[in-house]
């Protein structure tokens, strides 16, 4: 019985490291850049709460990864969308949020920040693009001063009409406002 239960906790333990095998802290983050930029990879950087997943995110994500050799992601915590989003916000917790992300195959790596802004991330990390979608005017991106001096490109790819996380709870909303979740009966 002991052996089963061992077994459990290990496959357990297992399962939350394969779950965010790409999330790394940002002193890993940092160390990895300079190893890809020392091998002639280009690093391509964005950010954002990717609270819940959704078409647009993947178009994004996708496009953004064919900028350069290796994709990296500035997730905000949940402490960070809470200042920014209102305190209803996240829907999906921060580890969540990093596996999904984790198993998309475009995203090579991901880091966690709690600022308000990634704006020392990307200082301290310094990609070679940092990309956001065409939501954000490139004067109102954070981090892009940085990049740009240090001889890199800021760039914005276009969006996915119709797709928003927050346009997927108001529907959620519109639905079950009126009637109870099935099942939940
Ligand atoms: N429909 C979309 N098409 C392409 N890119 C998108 C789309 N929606 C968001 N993005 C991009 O994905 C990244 C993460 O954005 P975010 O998580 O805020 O998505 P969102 O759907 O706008 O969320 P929310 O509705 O909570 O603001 C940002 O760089 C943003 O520009
Ligand atoms: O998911 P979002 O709302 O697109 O991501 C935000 O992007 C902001 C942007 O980078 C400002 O230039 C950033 O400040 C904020 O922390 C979210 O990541």
């Amino acid at each position: 019985m002991l052996v089963l239960q061992l077994h459990v906790i290990f496959l357990q333990l297992a399962d939350r490291y394969l779950m965010n095998s790409k999330l790394l802290t940002r002193a890993k983050a940092k160390e990895q850049v300079i190893a890809w930029q020392s091998s002639g990879k280009k690093v391509v950087f964005s950010n954002g709460c990717f609270d819940i997943l959704h078409a647009g995110h993947v178009q994004y994500l996708s496009r953004a990864r064919q900028l350069g050799d290796i994709l990296l992601i500035g997730l905000n915590s949940d402490a960070s969308i809470q200042r920014i989003k209102g305190p209803l916000r996240p829907v999906c917790a921060e580890q969540d949020r990093a596996a999904v992300l984790s198993a998309l195959q475009m995203v090579d790596a991901i880091t966690l920040f709690d600022e308000d802004t990634p704006e020392a991330l990307i200082e301290a990390l310094l990609p070679d693009i940092l990309v956001k979608g065409a939501d954000w005017d490139i004067e109102r991106i954070a981090g892009a001063k940085a990049v740009l001096q240090s001889g890199g490109k800021v760039l914005t790819l276009p969006i996915l009409e119709g797709r928003s996380t927050t346009g997927i709870i108001e529907k959620v909303i519109q639905i079950y406002g009126k009637h109870t979740p099935r099942g939940k009966e």
